[in-house]
């Protein structure tokens, strides 16, 4: 349904060029949730704002729904973006205009009737829970509302593509819970293609089947959600992972870390079980099987989208011999091992 190839923007031109996209390729096939997720500044904004042409890419090609649109201008490309609805941080409505009239201002401007904006309207207000508010401005309404309203507002022309730009980053826990559940109801009702970028890693465990990982204006990483929180590929993607799980290993053993194995060292690592392991009773076969003692610094189970997912992280205590067999044993099972370091044995 969207398909971007080989896509890149350089903002500016000479010394003071910045590159804010390079030899991006992404595909996101129909009714699909794909996230992109990256820190600040890596170029998220302007992937997505290049989806709907809002920003002219510098070289490759945009196709939605078959449609190549950067080959697009004037009257074509206004009429192919009425197929592609966006929302926005900020939520971007009318403040002089009444729910209503926001959500209808798309369909005036292309020209539909105004018996059947009615008709059109009412459905989407009842969409997105808010038929009492018709009539009322965006001042009277609370942010997951206004939400709501641009959500609408985006559907008015019946896109077969939604771009969420931050949908939910100015919005508290609670109703961003809300909001994600309604682009998910939204998604499955209406078959709708969903692309939005985020710098949150709930928003992409909430909703997302697939996630993009991007960096200095490059795709790094590409998975479906359920592998990316098992095991992502890149340290970025591990980041990211660990900042959200908040699994890291305390303060005060960091510290004693060291990278390579010492005489009296036991290694720290990092376990992560999805599918079967998580009901293996793995940590004590391994203490029975490898003759190692197994400290449990930290552990968590987590539910992500329909797979579980257990997290640890663990002293493996005993001679070089035992400790090596021990990884080789954790390394040969369905699960992700990685190893943090390794501590001096108290002697
Ligand atoms: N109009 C512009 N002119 C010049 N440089 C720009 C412009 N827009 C973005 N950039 C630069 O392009 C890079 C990517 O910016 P972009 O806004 O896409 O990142 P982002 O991942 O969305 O960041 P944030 O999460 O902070 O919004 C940054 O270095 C930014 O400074």
């Amino acid at each position: 349904m969207i398909r971007l190839t080989n896509l890149s923007k350089t903002f500016g031109a000479g010394s003071r060029a910045v590159k804010a996209l390079a030899d991006v390729d992404l595909h996101v096939p129909q009714g699909q949730i794909h996230g992109v997720i990256g820190l600040s500044g890596a170029g998220k904004s302007t992937l997505i704002r290049c989806v709907n042409l809002l920003e002219r890419p510098t070289s490759g090609t945009v196709e939605v729904d078959g449609q190549t649109l950067t080959s697009l201008s004037g009257p074509a490309l206004n009429q192919a973006r009425h197929r592609i609805g966006m929302i926005f941080q900020h939520f971007n409505l009318l403040t002089s205009r009444t729910v209503f009239a926001n959500i209808a201002l798309p369909l005036e401007l292309m020209g539909v009737k105004r018996d059947e904006i009615t008709k059109r309207v009412t459905p989407l207000l009842e969409l997105v829970g808010l038929a009492d508010k018709a009539q009322q401005y965006p001042a009277q309404l609370s942010g997951g509302q206004k939400q709501r309203v641009a959500i609408a507002r985006a559907l008015a022309s019946r896109p077969q593509v939604l771009l969420c730009d931050e949908a939910t980053s100015a919005l508290d826990p609670h109703t961003t819970a809300s909001i994600l559940e309604l682009l998910k109801d939204i998604n499955q009702k209406l078959g709708l293609t969903i692309l939005l970028i985020t710098h949150e890693m709930e928003v992409v465990k909430s909703i997302c089947h697939r996630v993009s990982l991007i960096s200095g204006g490059r795709l790094v990483e590409e998975a479906d959600v359920g592998d990316f929180f098992t095991a992502p590929r890149t340290q970025l993607g591990r980041d990211f992972l660990n900042e959200f799980l908040e699994l890291e290993p305390p303060r005060e053993l960091i510290d004693r870390l060291e990278q390579t194995p010492g005489p009296n060292s036991h290694p720290v690592v990092r376990l992560a079980f999805s599918g079967d392991a998580v009901s293996t009773p793995l940590i004590s076969r391994l203490a029975r099987e490898c003759g190692v003692d197994v400290s449990i610094l930290q552990a968590k189970v987590e539910s992500i989208q329909e797979r579980t997912l257990g997290l640890m992280i663990a002293e493996l205590m005993g001679d070089a011999e035992d400790t090596r067999r021990a990884l080789a044993y954790l390394q040969s099972h369905d699960l992700t091992v990685e190893v943090l370091g390794h501590v001096q044995r108290d002697v």
